[in-house]
């Protein structure tokens, strides 16, 4: 692992890191947020957030406004990139598809196979090396924004042994049934639809072993709320699962990382209060 960049935030530092990912077979960079602390000798739990399409490792860590909570809180941060990258790694023109655009799942179909392996990534890869390098409990909680808040989601769901707790900014719930996701899912999984419902957060809610807490918030005037997102549809499936999710709505709020700045303070509270800090 390869320190890229340090700077001291908070008392703390905030940080990227270049790994050789195994799972994704290419180089991997991930930035991390280390509370002071973690500098008085304490291990502490993570929150791992997830960007969404077009998005780097970087959006999260400068335009969020996270640190001065996780700071306060005592949360390391783990903002890892959404998808392989490298000129070896398959890409495709349009922003919602191939590099930055990876819909946190392991692809079966060619050309991406070979690269896009991003769920094994975040469950596995990413939380053993956090975990083997930084001062770090095994306690974590899960968010994300948009495709990262569908990742968050439906990792959340399959993992609950893994994760305290789960949010969303304005999150993708159904792939499956809206446009982003389908051209993924099927460049991604293949055409065959019956493929695709282990990584659609709607499905997963049904195979959630334990009552994970759930917190959304969306934004009432964010141009893809209607079309690509419509979380009202995972609240309600999520409620017939008998899972609890508070759900609010941000009135005159967008889908940009202002609206995200605004609220991520509840968001790390509410998974403080789950992580038992
Ligand atoms: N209109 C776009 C779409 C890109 C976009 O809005 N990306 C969002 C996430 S959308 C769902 O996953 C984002 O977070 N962008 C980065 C940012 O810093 O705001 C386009 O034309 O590119």
């Amino acid at each position: 692992m390869q320190l890229v960049s340090s700077q001291k935030m908070f008392n703390g530092w905030q940080q990227r890191y270049r790994h050789q990912s195994e799972v994704n077979q290419c180089e991997m960079t991930f930035s991390v947020y280390v509370p002071f602390r973690v500098a008085q000798g304490h291990k502490v739990p993570v929150v791992y957030c997830l960007s969404g399409l077009t998005c780097s490792d970087e959006n999260f860590s400068t335009k969020a406004g996270a640190q001065q909570y996780a700071a306060q809180l005592g949360l390391m941060l783990v903002m890892p990139d959404t998808s392989p990258r490298g000129e070896g790694v398959a890409d495709d023109a349009a922003y919602d598809l191939g590099q930055g655009a990876g819909f946190y799942v392991n692809a079966t179909a060619a050309p991406w196979a070979a690269h896009y392996r991003m769920y094994d990534y975040i469950v596995s890869e990413l939380p053993a090396l956090i975990e083997a390098h930084f001062q770090v409990t095994k306690e974590r909680a899960i968010m994300g924004h948009s495709m990262g808040g569908h990742g968050a989601l439906m990792i959340a769901l399959r993992n609950t042994d893994r994760y305290s707790s789960v949010s969303a900014f304005a999150p993708i719930v159904n792939p499956m049934d809206v446009p982003w996701g389908q051209k993924a899912f099927a460049a991604y999984l293949g055409e065959d639809s019956k493929a695709w419902a282990q990584y659609d957060a709607c499905h997963c809610v049904n195979h959630a072993t334990k009552r994970i807490p759930i917190l959304i918030d969306q934004g009432s005037a964010d141009d893809f709320y209607p079309s690509q997102l419509q979380p009202e549809k995972f609240v309600t499936a999520a409620k017939v699962a008998g899972l609890p999710v508070r759900y609010n709505m941000r009135p005159e709020y967008d889908h940009s990382y202002y609206f995200i700045a605004s609220f991520v303070e509840s968001h790390l509270s509410f998974h403080a209060e789950h992580l038992g800090l």
